[in-house]
C-alpha cells in the first residue's frame, strides 16, 4: 500500500476563476482535471513542495498560499493526504508547462465528477463559500 502525500494549489484569480489542468491518460486517475501539485518529497515542508511543483507544472511561483483544507482519501492501492492551498497571488502566468491541457473554469462551474473522488468534499467547500459571499 503507497502512502502518499500531495501539495496542491487551487489558483484562484480575481474573476473567481480556477486554473485546473488535467491528468495524462497513462496517471493514475487518468485524464481527470486536478488541481497542480504532487508528492511531497522528503525533507520538503507541504508549502514548500506546492511552490516546487507549481513551478514545474504550470509556470508559476505562488506568492503567500494559504492552507485552505486538508484532506485524508484512501484509495484500493493508495492512502494519500491532499493538502489543499489557495493560491491568490503568485508570479508569472499559468499554462500546461508539462504539455497537459489547462484551462480557467468559473468556480462555480467546478464539477466533483470530473476530478479525483478524493477532491469531492474540497470542491463542495468551495462552492458552498462562493455561496455565503
Ligand atoms: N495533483 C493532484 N493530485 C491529486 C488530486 N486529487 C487526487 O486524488 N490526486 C492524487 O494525488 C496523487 C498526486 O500525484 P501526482 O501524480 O500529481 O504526483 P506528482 O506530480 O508528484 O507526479 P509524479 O509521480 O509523476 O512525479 C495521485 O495519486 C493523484 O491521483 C488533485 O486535485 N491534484
Ligand atoms: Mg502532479
Amino acid at each position: 500500500m503507497k502512502v502518499l502525500q500531495i501539495a496542491v494549489g487551487i489558483i484562484r484569480n480575481p474573476q473567481n476563476q480556477i486554473f485546473i489542468t488535467q491528468r495524462a491518460a497513462d496517471a493514475h486517475m487518468a485524464n481527470k482535471w486536478e488541481f497542480p501539485g504532487g508528492k511531497i518529497e522528503s525533507g520538503e515542508t507541504p508549502e514548500q513542495a506546492l511552490v516546487r511543483e507549481l513551478q514545474e507544472e504550470v509556470g508559476i511561483t505562488a506568492l503567500e498560499p494559504r492552507l485552505f483544507d486538508k484532506l485524508e482519501y484512501q484509495f484500493p492501492d493508495r492512502h494519500i493526504t491532499l493538502w489543499f492551498w489557495m493560491v491568490e497571488r503568485w508570479e508569472g502566468e499559468p499554462w500546461g508547462k508539462e504539455g497537459q491541457p489547462g484551462n480557467w473554469v468559473e468556480l462555480e462551474a467546478l464539477d466533483a465528477d470530473k476530478f479525483p473522488p478524493a477532491n469531492e468534499p474540497v470542491i463542495t467547500k468551495l462552492t458552498q463559500e462562493l455561496k455565503a459571499c
